[in-house]
């Protein structure tokens, strides 16, 4: 797993042999272990590169390894030996150095880089730290707070901000090995006393304990409830104030609690569940492996509301051509007023030139007639729509996909409305569209393989996590969220404030609560989307509709034109419309009073416990519904949709992977128990998914598409 050669006469080359990322598995840590002991004490070699198979260098420990007994020779004095060397050891780093790949680098003498490399310390996003030196070299390298940044966040650098950093000694266009062992030549001989990392002091702020407890207190902030930032400062901290044994020491205790946690065991399973959905299959039989996508240059949207100016923005970013069309002259000019904004702001944030100029606007619906793909972004209104696509229909080329970013509609009845319904998927985005990282890809059935592996392959172009779903109304995200939020709505009926609900889902890891979220996103959108359904009842307050459990509260909130955080008053009260900073509003909770007397509720007290258990029960319940309908392929699905599109927090996996850690039989039993207690809520009813899961034995979650594709009676 890692091999020995001897180049240019003295050069002792070692290359890491483990496709596709040569992680570094036990056999590779051996092989390191060897291929070192070899080449030092080989007379005829005078200096060492290190470096990685097929253009990567080593994308890290094998998280694989981490679910179960690890064995082989641990990394810690493997890096220790390769510094204790009396011979240069230089790393030769392309493709990606991340984690323990980053780690070996730092614990070589010398790092050339390919500028466009990846180097980073990911571990955070695993639950982790970086527990094999790194916490303790790199703030010594570079200083402890731009080792904090990287540490902290986890995020990635190119070669040539590694180099600005401080990180690299070198970067090179040219063939980084061949530019390593160069490099390699002309060192042997030099001291390499101020080489070794561990040895150099480590470079702190002045006021060391202040600044600690100032990171300390921003990091808790970000990290809603995840462990693993926090340890990462600690670890670090202990680089800043005690010498590297100690330090080394440190890290490792930390990195033990870590390790066993369930919110890295959360978080690994997120990392292969986003690797999972992108090998998408429908219950058609067409798959991500058989179904080639077409290919994309050039992209229309109709519609510049909030959400076409964000794909469009997205679009331009992942450098496609885009055909922008507006009805009106001045609606037009508007949008593209703030798609510009959009964009320089974007590329400023994250450094690169400035894109714009391969976006034409139109208020011509003709202007979209040669594009490849269109998205569709008008009001979310069936009539508008289908009169869309029948006109898109005509009047683009016979093989032009047409995408919908309808949030709920029906995708199959907008694909009837066209000459060629299987050119017709759903392409749902996420407000801000282009800062949001989930993409819903709907397809019906009669959508073709070709389009769907198309949609998924630009969500992907556009840095999205793309999950193939079916078609039902709510798609996945929407559905689930339905009895998520009337739940909350009957917990503040049945005597609960909206601080309350929303404290207690802010605590479980959520960035807002229920209601907080609502203000924000206007409390408007969902009355538009009950009348559709004809479920408001202007001015009345009857708690049945449509024969099951209704909360007016919302209809009612409206009604007094509390829309939120637009008009400044909704679930909560703002200083003034568009304010941001939510307060408890004396006005909602005499209102709520009155509310409750005049359905003769008697007012209750409602714990967190309580709170989470009927929000989350109700909404994993749907998914259950959902995975038996086969609208979700598998449980990653629902749980990638609803970490990257609904701020679930990923350190709990994703709502399926944390039921699965609850216990099924748990959350089953609950539901009953709810469901005993207001059985005018249909979606307390437990899944019958759910219930022949928990007398399957409950079986981890990496096997429940296999019992779920198992026949059985419906009974
Ligand atoms: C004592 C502890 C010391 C150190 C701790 C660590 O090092 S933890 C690991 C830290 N490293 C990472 O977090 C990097 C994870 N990998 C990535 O970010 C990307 O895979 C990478 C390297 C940037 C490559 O991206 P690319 O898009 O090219 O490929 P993809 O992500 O689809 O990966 C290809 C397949 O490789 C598997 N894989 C990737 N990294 C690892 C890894 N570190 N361990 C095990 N497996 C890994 C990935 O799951 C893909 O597998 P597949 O079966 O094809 O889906």
């Amino acid at each position: 797993m890692a091999a020995l050669t001897r180049v240019s006469g003295s050069v002792g080359l070692i290359s890491l042999l483990n496709p596709p990322v040569n992680a570094l598995s036990a056999a590779v840590r051996q092989g390191i272990v060897d291929t070192v002991r070899r080449a030092v004490s080989d007379p005829q070699v005078k200096s060492v590169v290190i470096c990685g198979q097929n253009g990567v260098f080593c994308g890290g420990a094998d998280i694989k390894e981490f679910g179960g007994h690890m064995s082989g020779p641990p990394l810690v004095p493997i890096f220790n030996t390769i510094e204790a060397a009396d011979k240069p050891v230089v790393a030769a780093i392309e493709g990606s150095a991340l984690g323990g790949g980053l780690e070996l680098a730092l614990a070589c003498h010398y790092r050339i880089t390919q500028s466009k490399a990846r180097l980073g310390l990911p571990e955070v996003s695993l639950g982790l730290l970086p527990a094999a030196g790194g916490t303790q070299r790199l703030p010594r390298l570079i200083g402890v707070p731009a080792a904090l940044d990287l540490i902290t966040t986890g995020r990635h650098l190119t070669g040539a901000e590694a180099l600005k950093l401080g990180i690299v000694d070198q970067v090179t266009d040219q063939n980084t090995v061949e530019a390593a062992v160069k490099f390699a030549l002309s060192i042997v001989g030099q001291s390499l006393e101020s080489r070794r990392i561990s040895t150099l002091p480590c470079p702190c702020p002045a006021d060391i304990d202040a600044f600690f407890e100032g990171v300390m207190q921003r990091v808790k902030k970000s990290a809603h409830g995840a462990i693993a930032p926090v340890a990462c400062v600690q670890a670090v901290q202990a680089a800043a104030t005690l010498p590297f044994t100690q330090g080394m020491q440190r890290e490792q205790e930390l990195m033990a609690t870590l390790f066993g946690s369930g919110q890295a065991r959360a978080l690994q399973y997120c990392f292969f569940s986003q690797r999972v959905v992108s090998k998408w299959s429908s219950p058609s039989g067409s798959r991500w492996d058989t179904s080639k996508p077409k290919p994309v240059t050039k992209v229309g949207v109709i519609g510049l509301g909030t959400m076409g100016r964000g794909i469009t923005v997205a679009l331009a970013l992942a450098g496609l051509s885009v055909v922008a069309v507006e009805t009106q002259q001045q609606q037009m000019m508007a949008a593209q007023h703030a798609v510009s904004g959009m964009l320089e702001r974007t590329a400023r944030r994250r450094g690169v030139s400035l894109v714009g100029d391969q976006i034409r606007y139109s208020v011509e619906l003709e202007a979209v007639a040669d594009v490849e793909l269109v998205i569709e972004a008008v009001f979310e209104d069936m009539a508008l729509k289908e009169k869309l696509f029948k006109q898109l229909s005509t009047l683009c080329k016979a093989d032009t996909l047409l995408c919908s970013n309808t949030s709920s509609l029906d995708i199959d009845h907008l694909a009837s409305q066209t000459h060629s319904p299987q050119l017709v998927v759903g392409m749902h985005f996420f407000a801000p569209a282009h800062v949001m990282k989930l993409l819903e890809v709907v397809y019906g059935p009669r959508s073709a393989p070709q389009a769907v592996a198309t949609a998924m392959e630009l969500g992907k172009r556009m840095g999205k996590v793309s999950v193939a779903v079916g078609n039902c109304s709510g798609f996945v995200g929407n559905r689930m969220l339905m009895p998520y939020v009337e739940e909350a709505s009957f917990l503040v009926e049945e005597g609960a404030s909206p601080e309350i609900v929303d404290r207690a889902l802010e605590e479980f890891g959520f960035p807002m609560g229920v209601f907080r979220m609502s203000d924000l996103s206007g409390l408007d959108v969902g009355w538009k989307v009950r009348k559709a359904r004809g479920l408001v009842e202007p001015g009345q307050m009857s708690r049945v509709r449509q024969g099951r459990r209704y909360s007016p509260l919302g209809d009612l909130l409206c009604e007094q034109g509390r829309f939120g955080q637009k008009t400044g008053r909704g679930w909560y009260l703002y200083d003034s419309a568009g304010s941001r900073e939510a307060q408890p509003d004396p006005w909602l909770q005499s209102f709520l009073e009155e509310y409750r007397a005049r359905q003769g509720l008697v007012s209750r007290r409602i714990d967190s416990q309580e709170v989470l258990e009927r929000c989350l029960y109700a909404l994993i319940n749907e998914g259950f519904n959902i995975l038996q309908e086969g609208i979700a392929a598998g449980p990653e699905d629902i749980d990638m949709i609803y970490v990257f599109g609904y701020g679930f927090p990923r350190h709990r996996g994703g709502p399926m992977f944390y039921a699965s850690q609850v216990g099924l039989a748990q959350v089953l039993q609950r539901l009953e128990h709810y469901q005993q207690l207001h059985p005018d809520i249909p979606h307390l009813r437990p899944s019958s998914l759910l219930r022949r899961l928990v007398s399957s034995g409950s079986p981890r979650i990496q096997r429940w598409r296999e019992i779920i594709r198992m026949p059985h009676s419906s009974l």
